[in-house]
């Protein structure tokens, strides 16, 4: 069967493994990214911008200061803006993910937060009148725009939010003001150096009196100097983990007046004569930050992809050590233990992306019902895309670090791209609301659902399970090697432990409360309990996404996807044993069985291993990583990639010959 990556001069172990293939890679390829045409147009960009002079970067940006990394990347920026339709259809959302992704990198660029937040804050929440006169231009580029919510103060808890927007009736404006330092917006991305406006969430007073967190959009810089205009400080918040080339800023406001449309007003509305009408859902003003958690699935799912392609394909190029005495030495994705760390995160980069192409699905009927005037289909959605953002960021960060050790020694080298993927995935846990508070966003749905389904009354989309009748004891493992009973009786296994975790979450709260507490300090000693039942049913949510994907797949590739999503279902069931166990539902002997199972499908997955990461399609540009390069020949690459560093520009460094020499010949001396 044909791996359509075999190239010839590629590492000889590499071509091995895709020799052994038994699926056809495109095919999958074409299924992940929705169809063959959308596969090869991401293929025809990789191809143009790897051959052009505009994207090469002569030394990589391992090697390079966050200053000059962010010059390369605000020049690639302006070349993707003036010659973005040369690769590709600019109006295609993925098209320009993809072309993002390759001409520029994960980073950060200067219009990162521009098309990322502000534009969408801008469709989804600006009436009319403002976008008539803002989107043009925004989208023309004259306006380059950050979404700045979060305070120094303040960024989970939204309702506490110190930025103020006063309501002036006289003049028919908002002032916007900075009352304490702690008010300062920190965080905001492209908000420091990029950004000439922002949307900014405020406090919204009328009368002097507090209505609550509304965004409004403000001019920042002048238009023609870029300074910063009067009244207003702005500035770079300073070096962090990651997203070096993101300009994440500070921005405090000095009384500063706007015109009332200025108000993002499609939902929520001040009349001119400051009478405010409240939207049609409670909730509507925080839609830009449901799309972006929607939106984060996809990105995570690619990130946790990137890491699973380097540590395999090194794992495959890699020789170290013997199994057996007297055979030449193995290629370490051999040893068990390797595959039990890489695999599983490769089978999780592939439920996560199937799973945001349902949310997907899910969030434009939502979009389609809001603008028909129905949001019934928003508290379900917010509910499952806080617990899926919570727990696919986790899940995707502790795959990378697997993967990065995976690989040893050259893993901790910024050669293998791994190092800078963990620093950049890894805000997702925190960002879009850091991941404990959004899974209690899940939990205090899961409640309701509890409550719903103890009376009968009819459950939504993602908690409809907790109607089914649960069989009492697990069928694991006495299905007689039905594959597909298996996977029904693993899925039901879960659905029995999210269910049971929330009732008995339920009942520990009813308790403190009975005992006393007030619903508020009852729930903050039961929380341990409600994240962790919002974990394991995200975590359901996402099985029955891979699972659903996987049975309506084309059947060329289904037996391969079907060896996955078992490897996938065996290592979440042990994984969350202790939940299946505890209150008898599986035994210890079809825990055993589970692990046995588990162990199986490592060895089935192994032929297809390479050939799996391969089907990601992700190219050498995308990785940027010495050790997963697709043609395998890693060590002569190690070697160029570290010749670049600044360090071997001359063989005997300025700093040795001011410190080092004088300390040794003085020390030569003395003797
Ligand atoms: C073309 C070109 C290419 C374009 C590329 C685009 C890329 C897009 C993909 C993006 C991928 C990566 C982008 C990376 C950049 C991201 C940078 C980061 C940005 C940020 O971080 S912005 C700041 C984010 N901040 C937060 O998320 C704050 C978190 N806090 C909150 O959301 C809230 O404070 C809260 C939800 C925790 C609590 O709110 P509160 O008002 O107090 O409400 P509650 O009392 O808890 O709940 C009351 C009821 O309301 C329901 N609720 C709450 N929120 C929502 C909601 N959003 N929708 C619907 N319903 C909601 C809640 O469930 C309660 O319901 P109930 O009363 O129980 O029925
Ligand atoms: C890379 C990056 C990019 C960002 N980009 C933007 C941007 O573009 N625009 C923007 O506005 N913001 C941005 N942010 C800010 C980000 O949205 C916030 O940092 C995030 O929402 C978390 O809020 P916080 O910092 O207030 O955390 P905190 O709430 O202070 O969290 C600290 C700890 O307190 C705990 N905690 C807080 N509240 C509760 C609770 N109710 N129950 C239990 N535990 C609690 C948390 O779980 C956490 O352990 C960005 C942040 C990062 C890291």
């Amino acid at each position: 069967m044909p791996n359509r990556c075999i190239k010839e001069g590629d590492n000889p172990d590499l071509t091995k493994e895709r020799k052994t293939c038994t699926f056809d890679t495109d095919e999958l390829t074409a299924n992940l990214y929705g169809s063959r045409n959308n596969m090869e147009r991401r293929r025809e960009i990789t191809k143009k911008i790897s051959a052009d002079p505009d994207f090469a970067d002569p030394i990589p940006h391992d090697f390079l200061s966050r200053e000059k990394c962010i010059e390369a990347t605000a020049k690639k920026t302006k070349a993707v803006v003036q010659r973005g339709s040369e690769f590709c259809d600019v109006t295609n959302y993925y098209e320009m993910l993809h072309l993002i992704n390759e001409a520029i990198g994960i980073g950060g660029y200067p219009l990162a937060l521009h098309y990322g937040m502000f534009l969408p804050a801008l469709e989804g929440q600006a009436e009319k009148e403002l976008t008539d006169d803002i989107i043009p231009r925004a989208k023309n580029l004259e306006v380059i725009g950050a979404y700045a919510q979060t305070e120094m103060g303040h960024g989970t808890n939204l309702r506490e939010l110190e930025t103020t927007a006063t309501y002036d009736k006289a003049t028919q404006e908002f002032i916007i003001n900075t009352p304490t330092r702690s008010a300062m917006k920190w965080w905001p991305g492209n908000l420091g150096k990029m950004s000439n406006y922002a949307v900014v969430t405020c406090q919204l007073f009328i009368d002097g009196r507090k209505i609550g967190p509304h965004n409004f959009l403000v001019q920042l810089r002048c238009e023609k100097t870029h300074e910063p205009l009067p009244g207003i400080i702005v500035g770079d918040i300073g070096p962090k983990m990651a997203f070096d080339t993101n300009d994440n800023g500070f921005l405090a406001l000095d009384n500063i007046r706007v015109p009332r449309k200025n108000m993002l007003m499609k939902h929520a509305k001040v009349s001119p004569d400051g009478v405010y009408t409240p939207p049609m859902h409670a909730k509507l003003n925080y839609g830009t930050m449901v799309y972006v958690r929607a939106h984060m699935l996809y990105a995570h799912g690619q990130f946790l992809a990137t890491a699973a392609i380097v540590a395999t394909r090194y794992s495959a190029v890699r020789r170290q050590g013997r199994i057996e005495h007297g055979v030449p030495e193995v290629q370490i994705l051999d040893y068990q233990t390797q595959q039990h760390r890489i695999f599983p995160q490769i089978a999780r980069a592939y439920a996560i992306i199937f799973t945001y192409m349902d949310i997907k699905d899910q969030y434009d009927a939502m979009i389609k019902g809001i603008a028909e005037g129905q949001t019934d289909l928003l508290p379900d959605l917010h509910a499952i895309t806080s617990g899926l953002k919570s727990v696919v960021t986790h899940m995707a960060g502790l795959g990378i670090e697997q993967c990065r050790m995976a690989c040893g020694g050259h893993g901790y080298s910024d050669a293998s791209g791994l190092p800078k993927l963990y620093g950049v995935q890894i805000g997702g846990c925190t960002y879009e609301g850091e991941n404990m508070v959004m899974l209690q966003q899940t939990a205090r749905y899961l409640m309701k659902a509890v409550a719903s389904a103890l009376q009968g009354k009819p459950l939504s989309h993602s908690v409809a399970y907790f109607g089914k009748k649960s069989s009492g004891k697990s069928r694991i493992g006495k299905e007689g090697g039905d594959i597909a009973r298996e996977h029904e009786a693993m899925l039901e296994a879960l659905e029995h432990a999210a269910c049971r975790l929330s009732v008995e979450a339920s009942q520990m709260w009813e308790k403190r409360g009975r005992g006393g507490e007030t619903k508020e300090r009852a729930w903050n000693g039961v929380t341990v309990e409600m994240n962790r039942a919002a974990r394991v049913h995200t975590r359901v949510f996402m099985a029955r996404s891979f699972h659903r994907r996987v049975t309506s797949s084309p059947p060329s590739i289904r037996p391969v996807l079907t060896d996955l999503l078992s490897l996938y279902l065996h290592y979440e069931c042990v994984d969350m044993a202790h939940h299946l166990l505890e209150d008898g539902f599986c035994s210890g002997e079809q825990i055993r069985y589970l692990k046995s199972r588990l162990y199986e499908d490592l060895t089935t997955l192994r032929p297809n291993a390479v050939s799996l990461v391969d089907s990601f399609d992700q190219s050498d540009r995308e990785l940027n990583s010495v050790l997963g390069r697709r043609d395998g020949n890693v060590y002569e690459a190690l070697y160029q990639w570290a010749r670049k560093s600044e360090l071997n520009y001359t063989d005997v460094l300025p700093a040795v010959q001011k410190y080092v020499m004088p300390m040794m010949e003085e020390n030569r001396s003395k003797l």
